[in-house]
């Protein structure tokens, strides 16, 4: 269980006074649930997962995986791939995974169910953005992270190469059940991955809806099922879904879709 319990992140300095980026943020993920963060633009989900996985220490309030702070465990999958260039595709796998036979065949693996077979010994540069997003996937399964902070992984890619990355990122969380907190803007990609979806509010970010997502897997982002339900959240939370892609504005409380 990701128990979160933020009473305060304030920013000492965002150019020349302070900012209170969060407040009040309560939330759980149930072990292997896969839990979207919505939001708009500068309402603290970076800063959110930055707090979860320990990269920013200066908070008032605890974040508790299992009881305990975040450690070894947790894998991180930001905006950008994040590769090393003067690696090849596995050594940059290999990079987390470390040395022994079993990473190395855990990686391999990894990287084959990521279509990637056969560029294994390339160096990033040589792949595309798409495929670049799929080394930094299997980079962040190959530790079998108990919980998963993702940055809005698939942000700038054209749609079906976003849709496959997104089928992919399911087809592995299914076979690792890690816990996911996955960040992102766009309410219909939260739809399609998540078991749940958070709103939070305009800053400082706190969590203002938690809607359970029923829709039968597989979903796709631009799928009759997922539209019609963003269609029903529109009709049922207007003005919530403002400054969200794919949305126009959220109520206190827990919801099923
Ligand atoms: N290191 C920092 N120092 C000062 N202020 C910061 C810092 N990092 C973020 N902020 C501020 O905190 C607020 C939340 O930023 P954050 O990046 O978490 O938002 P976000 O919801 O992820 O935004 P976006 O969707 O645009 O990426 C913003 O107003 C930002 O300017």
């Amino acid at each position: 269980m990701l128990k979160i319990d933020i009473d305060r992140k304030r920013y000492a300095d965002r150019g020349g006074s302070p900012h209170v980026a969060l407040s009040g943020l309560n939330l759980q993920v149930g072990d292997g649930e896969f839990a979207c963060v919505v939001g708009p633009s500068g309402c603290g989900k970076s800063t959110l997962l930055n707090v979860v996985g320990g990269l920013d220490g200066d908070v008032e309030g605890r974040v508790r995986l299992d009881g305990e702070a975040p450690g070894n465990g947790v894998g991180f999958m930001f905006q950008e791939p994040r590769l090393m260039p003067w690696l090849s595709v596995l050594d940059n796998v290999l990079l987390v995974a470390g040395r022994s036979a079993a990473a190395k065949a855990r990686a391999v693996d990894l990287l084959v169910a990521m279509e990637l077979g056969d560029v294994l010994q390339a160096y990033p540069g040589r792949l595309s953005g798409g495929m670049q997003r799929r080394v930094a996937l299997a980079r962040a399964f190959v530790i079998e992270p108990k919980l998963l902070l993702m940055d809005e992984p698939f942000v700038s890619l054209d749609v079906p190469t976003a849709n496959r990355l997104r089928a992919m990122l399911v087809e592995l969380w299914q076979r690792c059940r890690s816990t996911v907190l996955f960040v992102t803007h766009d309410l219909r990609e939260a739809l399609a991955l998540g078991d749940r979806v958070c709103f939070l509010s305009g800053a400082p970010g706190r969590v203002v809806l938690d809607l359970a997502v029923t829709l039968p897997r597989p979903r796709v982002a631009d799928g009759a099922a997922v539209l019609e339900l963003q269609a029903r959240l529109l009709a049922q939370h207007p003005g919530l879904l403002a400054g969200l892609a794919g949305g126009n504005g959220c109520a206190p409380g827990r919801d099923d879709g």
